[in-house]
């Protein structure tokens, strides 16, 4: 077995003890069937998955096979018909009370009448800060983000990548502990794509918050996961797990390595094994 593989408490790069962390996320033979007009939509079935604190933790699968169905149970935006989940140790529905995630959409979903350090304030008013700890919260997380400068822009001032990011800035305003991320690069040309990896990578390390991370693309679940959750559809179900114990401070220069291409190697075969081509 390669170094990639070893396991955390191996290490001696600084990553999470995966093993003796505490569980952020704890999913035990969930379902979900959706009713419809046509019948029953098993969209997931029997799913275990444990994600522990710090870990960055990515869904790979084709289109629908339940990727954004997971993660919104996740949020309690959805309800599962059958198993369990505890997020932080509680229900979904008093984790999202708690404001324990926050939501990171394919679109970046900003208000167009709004500046950027508004859209960022917008869940820090509902939450009914004071005005210099919203302040406070803006200027951090917009200067994580990179977009310090920009707090005057709107939206429609910004690239599709800088308005990205100024969603992960609204996202961890809220200060959560766990950010869950719908494909929110899945709409950036590549370059664009590369670049908000390497950025990701690096908030995730100075920040140590656990990523729940949903895409398509194997390069980008490789590059930024410690745990490679690949999916295969009707019904969705987990078909690999794979540890990926990349050090923090990668770059993408990783990608040319063996041991990324031996782990997208096996990523690749999960979803082929998984795949139907009947359509
Ligand atoms: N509200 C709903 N009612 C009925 N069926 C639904 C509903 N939401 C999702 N589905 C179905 O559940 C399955 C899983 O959908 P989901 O959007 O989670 O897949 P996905 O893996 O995220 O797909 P994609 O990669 O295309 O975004 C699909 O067959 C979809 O049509």
């Amino acid at each position: 077995m390669s170094a990639v593989f070893k396991p955390y408490e191996d290490r001696a790069d600084g990553q999470p003890n995966a093993e003796n962390a505490a569980s952020v996320i704890d999913i035990r033979g969930l379902s979900l069937t959706f009713e419809t007009n046509d019948g029953p939509v098993h969209a997931l079935s029997n799913i275990d998955l444990d994600v522990k604190r710090g870990e960055f933790v990515s869904f790979i699968g084709p289109s629908g096979c339940g990727k954004t169905t997971l993660l919104r149970v996740i949020a309690d935006l959805e309800q599962p018909t059958g198993g369990s989940i505890t997020v932080n140790g509680v229900s979904p529905e008093e984790a999202r009370q708690a404001r324990a995630y926050g939501y990171v959409f394919q679109a970046a979903a900003l208000y167009p009448w709004r500046t950027i350090a508004r859209n960022v304030a917008l869940p820090l008013e509902i939450m009914g800060l004071p005005k210099a700890e919203r302040e406070r919260r803006i200027a951090d997380n917009l200067a994580l983000v990179n977009l310090a400068g920009f707090e005057k822009k709107y939206p429609w001032q910004l690239s599709g990548g800088m308005q990205q990011r100024a969603s992960i800035a609204r996202a961890l305003a809220v200060e959560p502990e766990l950010l869950l991320m719908d494909e929110p690069f899945g709409a950036l040309d590549e370059i664009v794509r590369d670049h908000l990896n390497e950025q990701l990578l690096k908030l995730w390390a100075k920040t140590q918050k656990t990523v729940v991370f949903v895409t398509h693309s194997i390069p980008e679940a490789v590059f930024l996961s410690t745990k490679i959750v690949v999916m295969s559809p009707r019904p969705g179900r987990v078909t690999d797990i794979i540890d990926c114990g990349f050090p923090r401070d990668r770059t993408l220069d990783i990608r040319e390595t063996p041991e990324f291409l031996e782990v997208a190697a096996r990523v690749r075969n999960g979803l082929r094994a998984g795949h139907s081509y009947e359509d």
